[in-house]
C-alpha cells in the first residue's frame, strides 16, 4: 500500500469542504454513505502516467485544482468538463460504432482508459448497453478475441506457466494494493480482493469451448458485478484459467494467442485448478469464488469439491435461482401451484440441470415434497432425447435424479423419429407439460407444432427459451405468444424486445438471466463474509427476486423486475442473502451481523448502499 509522509488533496468540486479531515490513517476511515464518494484516493501518480491509469483517470474531468497538482496543464485541453458532459460525448462516440462487436470493443477500450466514465454511461444507458457488453454481445467479442486484442485485461493462468502461478497471482495482489482505494477499510494487503470470477472457457454462454478468448466473459461478468451490485471493479479479479483448447479452428488461428493445444483433462486438469483455487484461498482468503462456463463434467465435480469454501458456479445455480423466481411469479399469474407442474427442461446440461436442482429445492422447500417426488416432476430431454433409466452409464451424475423409468415411455404414441429415443414433440404430448424451459443451445427448437400441442393442454404455457446469445434462443417470444393466443407466459435468456399483443397491449418479456441474481448473492455473501455459499442462502436470494416481481400486481407486467433496475433490486436481494448467511451461522463479519441483528447504525439496506462503489469522480490525494 502507498503510505505518504507528506500529502495534498485538490478539492475538486465533488469533494465536501472537509475533505482534508480524511487523510487520517486507513484503517481508521469509516466508509459511510454520505462521504463514501468523498473520501480521497491516494496516489503518487501525476502527467501523463496518471491519464493512462484507467482507475484514477478523469480526462477533461480534472479540476483546475487538480490540474495544477498532478501536473496535467498541458496534457488536456483546457476546458474542465463535467462527468455528465463527458458521459454525452463518449455515449455519442459510441452510437458512431457500426455494429455490436465495434461497440463492444469501444466500451472495451473506454474501460482501458477512464474507468468511472465507463462505468457511467453503462449504468445511464444500461438496458441497452448490456446487450452490447454481454448478451447477445460478449459472445462475437468472445469469439474474436485474438483478432480484436488490442490489450490484456484481467488474469491469465496458462497450464504450460503454472509453475509460476503464485507469482502471477501474488502479482496481481501487488498490482490491486497499488491503487491504494482498495483497501480503504484494512491494513492487510490480503484483503484487496473480494472477489474471483474465473472460466476455463470450455462451454462459453451458447458458443463452446472459446480458449483464452474466454477472459471476455469473466471480465464482461465482473463488470456486471460492479453494475448490478456495486462491488467495486479494482476488487475484483476476472481469471482465465487457459487449459488449452479442443477448437480446431482456434488452433488453426495464427493470430490465436492462447496456450495451442489440446484440452489437458483427468488428473492434469483437476490439479492444475486445485493449485489455482489453494493460491487464491492464499492469497486472497477473503474473496468469494465465482465459477463461469466451466464445461459441465468439470462444472458439477468442482462444485461439490469446493462445496465448503464461499464459492459458487453462475451457470448451475445462478441460473437455476433466477430460472425459479421467475417460476414463482409466473404460477402467481397462472393461479396455479408449484407442486403441480409437470416441468419439461430441453438442454439437460449445466443450466438445464441447475434450474432443475434449484426447482427441486423449491418443491422440497416451499411444498414439502420428498425428493423423489419433487424429482418425478421432471422430464429431461437432451441430444439423445428424454433421459430414462436406460441409459445407465451414458447419464451424467447430475442428470441421474431425473432420469424416468423406461416402463412410463414404453406405451407412449411416437410421432418423430425412429425408435432409438424419445424427443421433444413426443414428451410434450405425452407429459403435457405446464412449463417448457430450454437451455439446449438448439436455436429455434420450439417450432410452431410443439408450441401450439404444448398450448393444447394448458390455459397458461409456461415457456422459458433460456439459451444464449440471442441467436441461439429456442423460441422467438412473439411466436411463443403468437401460436397460444398470447396465453403464455415467457421468460428468455437474452434481452427481446416487448410484444405487441394488439389492441395498444404489450408484453414485457423478462430476461430470466443470472446476472439478475449473481451479482446480489456475491456481494451479500461478501458483506457476510459468508464461509460458504448455502443452498439457504441460494433460497433466500430466490425469494426475495421473486418478491419484486412487477407481475405479481400487473399480470400483464414482466415476470422479473427489469435488468436496467438490478442495481436496486440488488439491495433487497443481497439483504436477503446476508439475513440468510447470519441465520446460517455462515457469517464472519462483525460489522454486517451487527446491522443484521439490527444493532448497527444504519438498517441493513442502506448500510448495504453505502457499501456499494458509485461510478463518479473521487478527490484524489497526491503522496510523495
Ligand atoms: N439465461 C441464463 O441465465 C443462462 C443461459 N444459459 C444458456 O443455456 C445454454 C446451455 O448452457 P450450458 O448448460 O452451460 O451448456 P451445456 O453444454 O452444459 O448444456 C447444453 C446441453 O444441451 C444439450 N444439447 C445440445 N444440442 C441439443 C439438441 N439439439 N437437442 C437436445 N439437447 C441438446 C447438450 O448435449 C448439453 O447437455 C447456453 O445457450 C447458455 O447460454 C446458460 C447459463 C445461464
Ligand atoms: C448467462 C450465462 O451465464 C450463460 O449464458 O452462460
Ligand atoms: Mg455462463
Amino acid at each position: 500500500m502507498i503510505r505518504g509522509s507528506s500529502s495534498r488533496i485538490a478539492r475538486t468540486r465533488v469533494g465536501p469542504s472537509n475533505s482534508r479531515t480524511a487523510t487520517r490513517g486507513m484503517a481508521d476511515r469509516p466508509i459511510i454513505a454520505a462521504n463514501k464518494n468523498f473520501v480521497p484516493i491516494r496516489t503518487n501518480l501525476r502527467g501523463s502516467a496518471l491519464l493512462n491509469t484507467p482507475r484514477l483517470n478523469k480526462g477533461a474531468g480534472f479540476s483546475r485544482e487538480e490540474r495544477q497538482i498532478f501536473g496535467l496543464e498541458g496534457f488536456l485541453p483546457y476546458d474542465v468538463h463535467s462527468l455528465e458532459k463527458q458521459a454525452l460525448r463518449a455515449y455519442n462516440q459510441l452510437l458512431k460504432q457500426p455494429s455490436v462487436i465495434l461497440k463492444h470493443a469501444f466500451l472495451a477500450s473506454l474501460r482501458d482508459q477512464n474507468q468511472v466514465l465507463f462505468y457511467k454511461i453503462m449504468q445511464d444507458h444500461l438496458k441497452e448497453l448490456l446487450g452490447v457488453l454481454y448478451t447477445p454481445g460478449a459472445a462475437e467479442a468472445v469469439a474474436n478475441y485474438s483478432n480484436l486484442f488490442r490489450r490484456p485485461v484481467g488474469c491469465y493462468i496458462s497450464f504450460p506457466n503454472q509453475d509460476g502461478m503464485r507469482a502471477q497471482l501474488e502479482g496481481h495482489l501487488l498490482d490491486v494494493n497499488r491503487t491504494a482505494d482498495v483497501a480503504y477499510d484494512s491494513n492487510n494487503p490480503h484483503d484487496a480482493i473480494d472477489l474471483v470470477v474465473v472460466t476455463d472457457a470450455e462451454a462459453i454462454l451458447g458458443i463452446g469451448d472459446q480458449g483464452v478468448g474466454g477472459i471476455t466473459i469473466s471480465t464482461s461478468k465482473a463488470a456486471l458485478y460492479t453494475l448490478g451490485a456495486g462491488i467495486n471493479p479494482n476488487r475484483i479479479l476476472p481469471v482465465v484459467l487457459d487449459c488449452g483448447t479442443d477448437n480446431h479452428a482456434l488452433f488453426s488461428d495464427s493470430l490465436y494467442m492462447g496456450w495451442k493445444r489440446t484440452r489437458i483433462r483427468g488428473k492434469n486438469y483437476d490439479q492444475f485448478v486445485d493449485r489455482f483455487i489453494q493460491n487464491c484461498r492464499e492469497l486472497y482468503p477473503n474473496a468469494i469464488i465465482h465459477f463461469e462456463d466451466f464445461g459441465m463434467a468439470n462444472a458439477y465435480r468442482l462444485m461439490e469439491k469446493y462445496k465448503d469454501i464461499p464459492m459458487f458456479n453462475d451457470d448451475i445455480q445462478g441460473t437455476g435461482a433466477v430460472a425459479l423466481a421467475a417460476l414463482i411469479a409466473a404460477i402467481k399469474v397462472s393461479g396455479a401451484r408449484l407442486a403441480d407442474q409437470r416441468i419439461v427442461i430441453y438442454g439437460a446440461g449445466s443450466a438445464g440441470m441447475g434450474i432443475a436442482d434449484q426447482i427441486k429445492d423449491g418443491l422440497m422447500i416451499l411444498e414439502g415434497l420428498s425428493e423423489e417426488e419433487a424429482s418425478r416432476r421432471f422430464w429431461c430431454v437432451d441430444r439423445n432425447g428424454l433421459l430414462v433409466e436406460s441409459m445407465g452409464n451414458n447419464l451424467r451424475h447430475a442428470q441421474l435424479p431425473y432420469a424416468r423409468p423406461d416402463a412410463e415411455v414404453e406405451d407412449w404414441a411416437k410421432s418423430e423419429g425412429d425408435n432409438d429415443g424419445v424427443w421433444l414433440m413426443d414428451v410434450v404430448k405425452n407429459v403435457k407439460p405446464t412449463v417448457l424451459i430450454g437451455t439446449s443451445t438448439h436455436s429455434r427448437a420450439f417450432s410452431e407444432d410443439l408450441i401450439r400441442e404444448m398450448g393444447k393442454h394448458v390455459e397458461r404455457p409456461i415457456i422459458f427459451p433460456m439459451s444464449n446469445p440471442t441467436a441461439l434462443c429456442e423460441v422467438d417470444p412473439a411466436d411463443a405468444l403468437h401460436w397460444t393466443e398470447n396465453r403464455a407466459l415467457v421468460a428468455t435468456g437474452s434481452p427481446f424486445p416487448p410484444v405487441e399483443l394488439g389492441g395498444g397491449k404489450q408484453y414485457t418479456v423478462a430476461q430470466t438471466n443470472n446476472a439478475l441474481i449473481y451479482p446480489a448473492l456475491g456481494l451479500g455473501a461478501i458483506l457476510a463474509r459468508s464461509r460458504t455459499i448455502s443452498n439457504s442462502m441460494l433460497m433466500a436470494g430466490v425469494n426475495s427476486l421473486a418478491s419484486l416481481s412487477p407481475a405479481l400486481t400487473n399480470p400483464e407486467a414482466s415476470l422479473l423486475p427489469d435488468l436496467a433496475d438490478v442495481r436496486n433490486v440488488s439491495v433487497e436481494v443481497a439483504a436477503a442473502v446476508c439475513r440468510q448467511a447470519v441465520a446460517d451461522g455462515n457469517a464472519q463479519d462483525e460489522n454486517t451481523i451487527k446491522v443484521v441483528q439490527g444493532k448497527g447504525s444504519l438498517p441493513l439496506e442502506e448500510y448495504i448502499r453505502s457499501r456499494m462503489w458509485d461510478a463518479v469522480y473521487r478527490p484524489l490525494e497526491l503522496v510523495d
